[in-house]
Formats: C-alpha cells, sequence, structure tokens
C-alpha cells in the first residue's frame, strides 16, 4: 500500500509521523534501531504543552531500519539533520517511486534545493517545522511549542492531504523568506547549546535576550544588504524582534508572551546534537550568514564567534558548556 516514508524518525520525524498514523495514514518510519526498539517495545507516546497525550501502538506503524521501505512511498518526508541530506537523496533516488513527492521538514536553507539536485525530475519541496519536539523518554516525544508546518506550494493540495487533528500545514509562494525567517530564531540554537540552559530560563535572563537581539540585528542587516526577504514564525515582524527582546524582563514577558509560550525544559535541537556528541547544523545556520558577508555583505562578527565557539565545544567535546553570554559575545 502506498505509504508516507519518514525518512530519518528522531524528534520530527516520529512527531509528525506519529500524528499521521494517529490519523488513520499509512506511515512507515524508517530510522536507526535505537529509536525504533523501544517503540517496538513501549509504543509511540506523543505529548505537547498544550495537553495533547497520544498513545500509537505498533500496529499503526510500519518501523523499519532499511531503506526499502522507501519503494512503497506515496510521499516522503525527509527528516534528517543537513549532514545527512545527501545519503538520503541516494536512498530515495534508488528505490522511492518517482511520482512520490519528497518534503524537506528540516531547518537552514539549501536542504531541498540539495535534495532537488539529486533527484533531478521529481517534486522536491522545501518545509518549515515551527515547533520544537524533545525526547521525554525512550518512546516519548514531547511538543514544546506550537505552530503550523509551512510548505512550499506546488501541484495537488500536499499541504491540506498531509493536515490531521493536532498537525497543520499551510503552503507558501515564499518558502525562501519563511525559511530566512526560521533561520533567524534558529541561531539561537547555538547560543542555547552553549549556555546549558532551558529556552525559557535563557529568554527569561535579559543579559542572554541582550545577545540574541545583537546577533539577530547582525544577521538582518546582512539579509536586507542581500535583498533577502524574510518572514519569521511570529506575530511580530522580523526588525521588531531584537526591539522586543532588548525589552526588560517584566515588559518582555507582558508583551512577548506568545514567545514564553514554551514548555519549562525544551531546550533547541543542538543542545541535544552536542549533548549527544553528534554534528551539529551550525554550518547551515550562523554559516549561512557568514557565507553571506563572505560574499561582501556587512560584518557579522557575533555569528562568526557563536559559530567560532560551538565548533570549539563540538572539537573539545565539551557537550554542555554552561557558558555566560560574556564569554561568547566578542
Ligand atoms: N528537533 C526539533 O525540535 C526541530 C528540528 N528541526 C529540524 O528538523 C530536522 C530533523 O531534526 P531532528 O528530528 O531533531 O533530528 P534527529 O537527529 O532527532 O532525527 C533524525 C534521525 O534520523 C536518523 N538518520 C540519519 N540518517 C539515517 C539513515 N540513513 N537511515 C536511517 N536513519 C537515519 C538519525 O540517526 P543518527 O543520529 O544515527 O544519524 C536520527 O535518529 C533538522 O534539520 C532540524 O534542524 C526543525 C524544527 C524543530
Ligand atoms: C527550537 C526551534 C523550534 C527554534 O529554534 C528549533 O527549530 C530547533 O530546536 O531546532
Amino acid at each position: 500500500m502506498a505509504r508516507i516514508v519518514i525518512a530519518g524518525a528522531g524528534a520530527i520525524g516520529c512527531f509528525v509521523g506519529g500524528l499521521l498514523a494517529a490519523s488513520g495514514a499509512p506511515v512507515s518510519l524508517w530510522g536507526r534501531a535505537r529509536i525504533l526498539d523501544p517503540i517496538r517495545r513501549d509504543g509511540l507516546r506523543l505529548s505537547d504543552f498544550g495537553g495533547l497525550d497520544l498513545s500509537v501502538g505498533e500496529e499503526w506503524l510500519q518501523l523499519s531500519e532499511d531503506a526499502a521501505v522507501l519503494s512503497d512511498a506515496a510521499v516522503v518526508l525527509v527528516c534528517v539533520k543537513s549532514a545527512a541530506t545527501e545519503s538520503i537523496a541516494a536512498e530515495i533516488a534508488a528505490r522511492a517511486p518517482e511520482a512520490a513527492p519528497v518534503i524537506s521538514l528540516q531547518n537552514g536553507i539549501d536542504n531541498a534545493d540539495r535534495l532537488r539536485r539529486l533527484l533531478p525530475g521529481r517534486d522536491v519541496r522545501a518545509g518549515m517545522v515551527p515547533f520544537n519536539v524533545v525526547p521525554r523518554g525512550p518512546a516519548h516525544w514531547h511538543r514544546a511549542t506550537s505552530g503550523d508546518i509551512v510548505l512550499e506550494a506546488g501541484p495537488g493540495d500536499l499541504a491540506a492531504r498531509l493536515s490531521v487533528p493536532g498537525l497543520t500545514l499551510r503552503g507558501s509562494r515564499d518558502i525562501a523568506a519563511v525559511q530566512w525567517g526560521k533561520l533567524l530564531l534558529n541561531l539561537t540554537n547555538a547560543l542555547n547549546a552553549l549556555s546549558g540552559l532551558t529556552l525559557r530560563d535563557q529568554l527569561l535572563d535579559r543579559d542572554w535576550r541582550r545577545l540574541i537581539a545583537d546577533q539577530m540585528a547582525e544577521a538582518l542587516a546582512v539579509l536586507r544588504a542581500a535583498g533577502i526577504r524574510v518572514a519569521p514564525p511570529t506575530p511580530a515582524p522580523a526588525r521588531l524582534l531584537p526591539h522586543l527582546l532588548r525589552l526588560p524582563t517584566p515588559l518582555f514577558t507582558r508583551i512577548a508572551a506568545q514567545m514564553l509560550t514554551i514548555d519549562p525544559a525544551a531546550r533547541t535541537s543542538m543542545a541535544y546534537d552536542l549533548e549527544a556528541g553528534r554534528g551539529t547544523e551550525i554550518d547551515q545556520l550562523q554559516g549561512a550568514i557568514v557565507a553571506l558577508v563572505a560574499r561582501g555583505g556587512p560584518p557579522a562578527p557575533i555569528c562568526a564567534a557563536v559559530a567560532e565557539r560551538l565548533q570549539r565545544a563540538v572539537a573539545e567535546g565539551q557537550r554542555r558548556p554552561h557558558l555566560g553570554p560574556d564569554q561568547i559575545r566578542p
């Protein structure tokens, strides 16, 4: 039977795939045994900070460590970290039906283009996942913030077909602006990883917010100079975000309440990668801004310093560095 295949069952893949399966869609989770075995044993549990608590029994999911599951794909959702994009594309090229759309649910700007290059003639779309998903237990994934997934517009109504209770996708004709807007928020991922703090505690600290804001303002100047439009998944427009972040904490907590609608334990995906000793997506995030600077943009010393500090933490095996903002700011 034609299936939705999750290529890379981790935080995003298990959560999105689990919600699709819970709605009755045929879903295959293709991933590692360390992720799939606990699901085989306990079933998949999904929860969120809004009160969702759902068990998806193994009978609702096909679980496989084998890329052969791609041969039944009606749609492929690419949910691996950016470093694995090429190897996943090679498996899709070899095994998935040509008619199956391939959707990147990855952070960063260039994953869909990298997939497109290796999958010529296929319907490849960029997607943007605004929410954060964290592990709560071996087979338990928890959505810690909210928002709808945005999908690059194209033939057929893929966004509507993939929207199910608890998961809404909407189409966009300017996915590049949406992705750059998400990248603006994702610049915080490295600061969160280096701080060792939860996102909420970090956002409640004005010194951290000043560094987050200064880095964001720097990136916005680089993007403006490059003529790149930015549409972040926030109620406030991009140009106001640094100003909001710099407000004194009592005012910030009142005016930017939505930014704090976040599970108290949430940390960014890069914090989990650093802690687990996995590769990070720093080259796709701060690296994208630094690359624009190299092509003649205005300077971005904070983005460069954050990238350098994160790479040092990786090289030195510092998994939860607990740095303060002054130890990072250039
Ligand atoms: N987590 C989050 O809250 C958010 C993440 N994102 C983005 O979504 C994307 C996915 O992130 P996330 O879900 O956190 O990533 P995870 O690392 O949790 O999940 C990806 C999984 O895919 C596995 N994988 C990689 N290559 C293969 C392969 N060839 N065959 C089978 N499995 C494979 C990985 O295993 P291994 O580690 O062994 O390679 C890992 O278990 C990233 O681009 C991220 O930035 C976007 C919004 C929020
Ligand atoms: C936390 C969030 C949603 C934004 O920085 C994210 O994209 C991640 O954890 O990678």
